[in-house]
């Protein structure tokens, strides 16, 4: 555990087999479930969806088959197929063991490109067997993802599938590996000025993706007599009999070479297909200068950026991880890949389609980065260069990007079933495809990662909140300080299984015990003496409550934020806050909350302070809640709420939003701002088009409530029904960082609301 005085160093966040599994076991076991995209609620809406409405969309594609497309799922939905055999590196495991994988990539197509996903897994190692499972499948769905099927067996299932489906059919760790490890490769010879006619490149890993790689690099350039394959037996040498497979004489080398160490003499890249730990520190000393190390296994890469740091200065790498800079990992593609495909209704994926994808990738690397991604590298932009050769996961730009690249080859190739008119059109609509608020929560995580800070997590004792504050550390946030006794929280903790007293960053702080107790009680005094309370008063407050002990920590700059809530009343939390730390000069406290539903993400305001509003005070709040859009990453248009529009129909509540509207007139703010609007009119395109001269220009993206009971009574609905994530209310307008979770908030919501505290979203 960390002393008090240790300085929070930037660390590589990591995660606990326990948190693993622990996030698949919450809640619903699992990350994925299915949601009915019509009403069911009336007789009217089963006789349309079921009996006997369902007839006549039957009968429809019965007679035209591409009406599937109209009236079902198909058009939208892949399934993720595997039988387990090659699990990530993991090795052959069995089809069930590979659910989680297949249900992360099926959730990762939804959170990345907006595709629906099903996993599908197939107890069959026999080639034909699973072949045969698969190949009715076709009327069920748009497209066929094979993940995880080891070689030799996955070419024969791949190619046959392929023959027998009119869909595409595409194995990731093949394709989606090779297209994404191609970017990146060209990308780093260019950047080291190598020729690719000659660049040296020794592949290990004679499996799928292996294979698929060299066939994409030699596709693109690569002189084969350069590329060196090895797999557990040593080099594919020409000749070689033993381990071998037609895959692997296709790759071949006439050379002497026969170990892995003998071909690492001199090679300029190191693609590593295979197993943790496979190249050695010697091997990469061996290598040319500037050498490219691209260590794809997973979840353990041939070896790691720290040990090829180690021994060379001038190495570029690469691994298939999150964690580290340069991550070549087929979540870059496949979501993209499929997307593209399925929008034209390609009847299959062809080499075209992935050449366009592994180029349009490389390019988008050497492109200036938005300011979406830079905010998340603050400080520090990222620019092309060794540690960026590939774009990010949590990239904007890629999802209006790879697809249509994908698109237009497959109509320049002929296998576009329906081809797309207007490009334009479509990349704008790709665009609104993507979901915000994860992107907007990563990018406050990444920024926070970048500049760790020491957060007080004041109900140090509950067991959450110690897991929440173990996330933190690992996810490289900074300090975690827990407040409580020390004795309650190691003993919460071990009978959770926590393990807290090995780890740094995480600190104890005892209220009672504290050598600061007496500078934070002096503190409290000087404020409210003159409210009625005397210095004892205060010294209770600071030795025996939390909120008070870790908001003078905050005040007097002992920790950088605070979050609490988890047992206590929002409203009394709010006022313990409050008695230490007061309203930022010039601001006005207000709360907001942020709602995503299907996609969408809005800023609510004002959900927990001042329950009913002046006109000015309304003012004040929508210039709070654009200032929390802006440093959210959003440019705000803000919509005055109300249960009229524009005058209609007339009443007081209204009268006072719109005096509001025109105090933000006079007050000539920044941002775009309208209203009275009901919310419908708000959040809807069509509607807001009645009112033509409305000035807002597009669809809200921050709504002001007109009193606090509507605010907090509907994002409380929204919440309460489903479909929609509602994060908050965020405390606005406090001039120190604080947060306050709900009563009973679970780990992942107390972390998220400590990130968001510690990047100081309230101002
Ligand atoms: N970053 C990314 O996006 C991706 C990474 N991968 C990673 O690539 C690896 C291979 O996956 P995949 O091709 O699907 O699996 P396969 O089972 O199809 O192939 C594995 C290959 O690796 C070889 N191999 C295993 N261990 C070693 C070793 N220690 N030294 C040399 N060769 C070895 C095997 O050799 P032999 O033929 O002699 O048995 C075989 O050729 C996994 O770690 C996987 O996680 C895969 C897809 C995507
Ligand atoms: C990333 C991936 O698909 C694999 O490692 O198998
Ligand atoms: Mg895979």
């Amino acid at each position: 555990m960390a002393k008090p005085d240790d300085k929070p160093k930037r660390t590589r966040p990591t995660i606990s087999d326990q948190e693993a599994l622990q996030f698949h076991q919450a809640g619903r076991p699992g990350k994925i479930e299915i949601v009915a995209t019509k009403p069911m609620a009336t007789q009217r809406d089963l006789s349309l969806a079921y009996s006997p409405g369902v007839a006549v969309p039957v009968l429809a594609i019965a007679e035209d088959a591409s009406r599937a497309y109209d009236y079902t799922a198909k058009g939208n939905l892949v399934a993720v197929i595997s039988n387990g055999t090659a699990i990530l590196g993991l090795g052959n495991l069995g089809a069930l063991a590979s659910k989680p994988v297949m249900e992360g990539k099926a959730v990762l197509f939804k959170r990345f490109a907006d595709v629906d996903s099903i996993d599908i897994e197939v107890d069959a190692e026999d080639p034909q067997k699973f072949i045969d499972a698969v190949r009715y499948l076709g009327p069920s769905f748009g497209g066929i993802n094979l993940e995880d099927i080891k070689a030799p067996e996955c070419f024969i299932i791949e190619e046959k599938l392929r023959e027998l489906m009119d869909i595409p059919v595409f194995h990731d760790d093949q394709h989606g590996t090779a297209i994404i490890a191609t970017a990146g490769i060209l990308n780093a010879i260019q950047l080291t000025g190598r020729d690719i006619k000659t660049t040296r490149l020794v592949c290990n890993g004679a499996g799928a993706a292996g294979i698929a790689c060299l066939e994409l690099i030699k596709a693109m350039g690569f002189a084969p007599e350069n590329v060196l394959l090895c797999d557990t037996k040593g080099v594919v040498w020409r000749g070689r009999t033993e381990g071998m497979n037609q895959w692997k004489s296709a790759h071949a080398t006439e050379t002497s070479a026969r170990t892995l160490e003998d071909a690492m003499q001199g090679a300029d890249v190191f693609f590593g297909l295979s197993a943790k730990g496979a190249l050695s520190a010697e091997m990469v000393r061996a290598m040319a200068p500037n050498p490219i190390i691209f260590a794809m296994a997973n979840p353990d890469p041939e070896i790691t950026p720290e040990e090829a740091h180690a021994v060379r200065d001038d190495v570029i790498i690469a691994t298939g991880r999150s964690d580290y800079p340069n991550q070549v990992n087929n979540v870059l593609g496949f979501p993209y890949i499929f997307r593209g495909a399925l929008d034209v209704r390609a009847t299959t994926i062809n080499m075209e389609m992935k050449i366009a994808a592994a180029l349009a990738l490389a390019k988008l690397a050497q492109e200036d980065v938005p300011d979406e991604v830079a905010a998340a590298y603050q400080g520090a932009r990222p620019r092309f260069g060794r540690e960026y050769i590939i774009p990010v996961p949590f990239d904007p730009r890629l999802i209006h990007t790879i697809p249509p690249a994908v698109a237009q080859a497959a109509m320049d190739t002929g296998v576009a079933r329906r081809p797309i008119v207007d490009m334009n059109a479509y990349k704008a609509q790709l665009s609104a495809r993507r979901d915000p608020i994860a992107g907007t929560l990563q990018r406050t995580i990444e920024r926070v990662r970048r500049y760790p800070k020491r957060v007080v997590f004041a109900e140090g004792e509950e067991e959450q909140v110690i897991r929440a504050a173990v996330s933190f550390v690992n996810q490289g946030l900074g300090t975690a300080i827990l407040v409580g006794r020390e004795d309650r929280i190691f003993e919460t903790a071990a009978f959770a299984g926590i393990d807290i007293e090995a780890r740094d960053g995480i600190e104890i702080r005892n209220a009672r015990l504290s050598h600061r107790n007496s500078a934070y009680a002096q503190y409290l005094y000087d404020r409210l003496q003159r409210k009625g309370y005397l210095f004892r008063d205060c010294q209770r407050m600071i030795n025996q409550d939390r909120n008070h002990f870790g908001a003078a920590m905050v005040a007097l700059g002992d920790a950088d934020a605070m979050v609490t809530g988890v047992t206590r009343n929002f409203s009394i939390a709010l006022s313990d806050v409050r008695n230490v730390i007061d309203t930022r000069p010039g601001h006005k406290l207000i709360g907001v909350s942020l709602v995503v539903a299907r996609g969408r993400t809005v800023i609510v305001a004002d959900t927990a302070i001042t329950e009913m509003p002046t006109a000015s005070e309304i003012a004040e709040i929508a210039t709070e809640a654009a200032g929390v859009a802006r440093r959210l990453g959003y440019e705000p248009r803000v919509a005055m709420l109300a249960f009229s529009t524009f005058g209609h129909p007339p009443g007081e509540r209204s009268a006072k939003v719109i005096e509001a509207v025109r105090i933000l007139d006079q007050r000539r703010v920044d941002f775009e701002y309208d209203g009275e609007m009901a919310a419908d009119v708000a959040l809807n395109k069509e509607l807001m088009a009645q009112y033509p001269f409305c000035r807002l220009s597009d669809t809200a993206n921050v709504l002001v409530m007109p009193a606090f009971h509507s605010a907090s009574i509907s994002t409380k609905m929204l919440q309460a029904l489903g479909g929609s994530t509602v994060i908050g209310p965020l405390l606005v307008g406090l001039d120190k960082a604080v947060q306050i979770v709900p009563l009973g908030a679970k780990d992942s919501d107390i972390v998220n609301m400590a990130a968001l505290a510690a990047f100081n979203v309230g101002g």
